[in-house]
């Protein structure tokens, strides 16, 4: 058992934790306001004309990859029709395959040569904006004639060179991997709610 010193210590440090993700969250409200409606604007561009959205990342990414697609197909706060994602991070023998028999640096791009189609969109989510298989997906879906929403953090990295003027990056103001992702979360929950507004009304 930790002896009461620790116990100080340690409940300094979630305040700490808690202060730096506040300090975050004001900043990457203020830096990226209007580019949040944007964005959320180009994937009910997307669904309003039925295309896709596809959406890939690494660890904790992957698991925003998945959690947007879900909330897409599924539901996020109301009732409305089922919308088209796919998460590039779940099918494990496709994952094994291209991985095994290319490189990892293909995982997602083999798939959007598979199922990107003009008029989809990426979602392409990197904390550091430089997983090499990020910035192949990126390649992958210019080629394709998609166009891409880029969740990044730090200097935007690799991924925010690459993107074209019809592309749109959201770039957490921070600088620790956990606290970029606490805000790209942010990110999706915001779009998902202006989705769900423009689908069945402010109610
Ligand atoms: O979730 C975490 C750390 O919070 C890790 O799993 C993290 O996502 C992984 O290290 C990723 O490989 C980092 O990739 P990226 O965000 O730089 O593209
Ligand atoms: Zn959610």
């Amino acid at each position: 058992m930790p002896n009461n010193a620790d116990h100080d210590a340690r409940n300094a440090l979630v305040s700490r934790l808690f202060e730096d993700s506040a300090r975050a969250n004001r900043a990457t409200l203020a830096a990226t306001n209007h580019v949040i409606v944007a964005a959320a604007d180009r994937v009910i561009a997307c669904v309003d004309a039925d295309h896709k959205i596809l959406s890939c990342g690494n660890g904790g990414s992957a698991g925003d990859a998945q959690h947007f697609s879900s909330e897409l197909i599924n539901r996020f706060e109301r009732e409305r029709r089922a919308l088209a994602a796919i998460a590039l991070t779940t099918e494990s023998s496709t994952l094994t395959a291209i991985a095994n028999d290319y490189d990892y640096d293909r995982l997602f791009s083999r798939q959007i040569e598979a199922l990107g189609r003009q008029g989809d969109v990426l979602l392409a989510i990197s904390t550091s904006g430089n997983s090499a298989n990020v910035v192949a997906a990126v390649h992958s879906a210019h080629a394709q004639g998609m166009s891409v929403i880029a969740l990044t953090g730090k200097d935007g990295g690799a991924l925010a060179a690459l993107l074209s003027d019809s592309d749109i990056e959201l770039r957490a103001a921070a600088d620790t991997t956990a606290r970029i992702q606490e805000m790209h979360l942010l990110f999706i929950h915001c779009i998902c709610r202006l989705i769900e507004d423009h689908l069945l009304g402010t109610g």
